[in-house]
């Protein structure tokens, strides 16, 4: 059990690579905070910092309310997941889980049980007596997970531990990671590039790029009410379409109006924006794949193809459960993500006139300059007509 803070920590390596530029956040007593951006973000550069293997170049860590910025790494009370390269060659994957728990002189029954019971989580009980060598590089990273997790520390560290497995295991490590995370009262730091990791796992998600924070919240939050076109356009997959739009007052109603679109704003973002409307301001519209619909502009299509053409289908991808539509709209490639029984009743081809139908309740839209949200998707339970992106 651990708490942590981190305040205002700036990493420069060098004259000038500035990885990580005033970082302030905490992790409570038994939370999983997952450390989200990029590559490049500055999340390892964080979690060493906390671990005690790079010094920050201003500002501190604090662990249980004790300054720890200056404390060696073995007073820390903290484990971290190392890469399988550092797995001792010459021992067994049962001695090297085992090693942390000799070293601090834990009773011999009290490690067996430790050691088994992370191996049978981990799935590598049959594999105990065998040396590094002798596993798979998955194998050898799980052990050097379980080298980690049979400590009883204060603090895991877990730096993209389970990215190179691969896909059914991931996903079973993800279950796992969080009853561990339950059942040994730990508290976590996971750094992650993995949206998905974050969104199934986190209890919050602190969202990194370019060394400094773009978002603290919870997976839904994150989801639901990104605060910047960054987090929205990283978060979610299919990724958020972006259509550059000006809101402006369009015959009475208030609507964001792009290349070949005009989608008329529910009264709740129209009451928000009156005042912009005004003074037409560049702003992005953004659409989720899974908030928008797909319908052919045939005759048989009904009368909503007075609403204008949408685009083109430019390519379809089958994914199961789901169809992505590629729509070309203008310059623009739309995504479109259909569950399979949201369908409509006939076939699409290459090349086929479509129409995008879009909720306009769940409308993101951002400062094009700042990039700041201006309006999420409405809460409010208001009937949103359907509006049809197009002419
Ligand atoms: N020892 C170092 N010397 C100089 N620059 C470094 C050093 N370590 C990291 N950097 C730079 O700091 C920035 C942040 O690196 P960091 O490894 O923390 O990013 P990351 O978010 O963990 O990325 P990844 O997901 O690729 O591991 C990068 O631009 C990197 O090149």
């Amino acid at each position: 059990m651990a708490r942590l803070e981190v305040d205002a920590v700036t990493k420069i390596f060098g004259a000038s690579v500035r990885a990580v530029d005033g970082l302030s956040f905490a992790v409570a007593d038994r939370e999983f905070v997952f450390l989200l951006g990029p590559s490049g973000a500055g999340k390892t550069t964080t979690l060493r910092m906390i671990a005690g293997l790079e010094q920050p170049s201003d500002g501190r860590v604090l662990i249980d309310g004790r300054d720890m910025t200056w404390a060696a790494p073995r007073d820390r009370n903290v484990a971290m997941v190392y890469d399988r390269n550092s797995l001792y060659p010459h021992l067994s994957a049962y001695e090297n889980m085992a090693y942390p728990l000799r070293l601090r002189r834990t009773p011999g029954a009290e490690l067996d049980a430790r050691v088994k019971r992370v191996a049978e989580i981990l799935r590598i009980g049959e594999l105990l007596d065998r040396a590094p060598r002798q596993l798979s590089g998955g194998q050898q990273q799980r052990v050097a997970i379980g080298r980690m997790l049979v400590r009883d520390a204060g603090l895991y560290l877990m730096d993209e531990p389970i990215s190179h497995l691969d896909a059914k295991l991931r996903s079973h490590m993800r279950l796992e990671f969080k009853k561990l995370q339950s059942e040994f009262a730990a508290t976590i730091l996971y750094v992650s590039h993995d949206q998905l990791e974050a969104m199934t796992m986190a209890d919050r998600i602190i969202v990194v790029d370019h060394g400094a924070i773009q978002q603290i919240g919870a997976p839904r939050e994150i989801f639901q009410r990104p605060a910047n076109r960054f987090v929205a356009g990283f978060v979610g997959e299919p990724a958020m379409n972006f259509l550059a739009c000006e809101v402006r007052a369009d015959g009475g109603k208030i609507a964001a109006a792009g290349d070949g679109f005009s989608l008329p704003l529910c009264a709740e973002h129209a009451a928000a924006l009156s005042a912009v409307a005004r003074t037409p301001k560049a702003f992005e519209i953004g659409l989720r794949p899974q908030h928008l619909a797909i319908a052919g502009n045939g005759a048989e299509d009904g009368d909503e193809r007075e609403s204008g053409i949408g685009g083109t289908i430019y390519a379809v991808e089958t994914l199961g459960s789901a169809t992505v539509f590629d729509v070309s709209v203008g310059q623009t490639v739309i995504r479109v993500q259909a569950n399979q029984d949201a369908l409509p009743n006939r076939a699409f081809r290459i090349n086929d006139p479509v129409r995008i139908r879009v909720d306009t309740r769940r409308l993101h839209l951002f400062d094009r300059e700042s990039g700041r949200a201006a309006i999420h998707p409405s809460l409010s339970r208001e009937s949103g007509r359907l509006a049809v992106l197009g002419a």
